[in-house]
């Protein structure tokens, strides 16, 4: 399978590339095969933009395209950051204020307050306009420091009581067994066996 994959984030292309490439499959980042703009994402949900994204570069390359829109959500801030994680600090892809701000959000609460998860979408959409999606999640605690060098992102805040290691310092391959893009890769290879 050779699919182009709609992001421009250098974290989830070495994610995505290093679990296709385990089952043979070439993924493109869709830099290398197109310099269209990125559409603007709109939608209220890691669903209608994951689509949103997949569909426009479907078309644009003719190729089948996998998107995945995620983003990380602080239950005691409702859905937030959510869809808004690339921008929570006002500007795209600003990972240190995003992370800035997510720490400040954060400083009145303790204990179970700190709880939060990653959600991941993503969308294979078929230049015929076919589409499947699927998503994972990751449950965490989000921490008021920084450890570890792995990831990108929130990682680094990002706690997992049961490695006892924040999402920065496991390896990428441990990162793929449990992650919320990991978990919805695998659901998508379930779905792709079923047609
Ligand atoms: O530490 C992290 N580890 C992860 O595993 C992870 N997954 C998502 N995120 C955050 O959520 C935003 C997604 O926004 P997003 O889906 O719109 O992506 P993006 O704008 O960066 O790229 P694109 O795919 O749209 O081109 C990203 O920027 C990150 O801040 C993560 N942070
Ligand atoms: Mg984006």
């Amino acid at each position: 399978m050779k699919l182009v994959l709609a992001t421009h984030n250098k974290g989830k292309i070495r994610e995505f590339q290093k679990v296709f490439s385990e089952i043979g499959w070439e993924a493109v980042p869709v830099a290398d095969v197109s310099d269209a703009p990125d559409p603007e994402e709109t939608g209220k949900t890691f669903k209608e933009n994951a689509l949103q994204k997949a569909h426009y570069y479907a078309k644009v390359t003719n190729l089948p395209v996998l998107s995945d829109d995620s983003g990380i959500i602080a239950d005691v801030l409702g859905d937030r950051p959510g869809v808004y994680s690339a921008r929570y600090a006002g500007k795209h892809g600003d990972d240190e204020a995003n992370n800035r701000k997510l720490v400040e959000d954060l400083k009145p609460y303790t204990g179970d307050d700190r709880k939060g998860h990653y959600v991941c979408v993503i969308a294979l959409v078929w230049p015929d306009g076919k589409e499947i999606t699927a998503e994972g999640t990751c449950e965490g605690i989000i921490r008021d420091f920084y450890k570890g060098n792995g990831g990108f992102g929130y990682d680094p805040l990002f706690y997992l009581p049961q490695y006892g290691k924040t999402m920065a310092e496991i390896s990428m391959e441990e990162k793929n067994k449990i992650s919320h893009r990991g978990k919805a890769i695998q659901a998508l290879l379930n779905e792709l066996k079923k047609l």
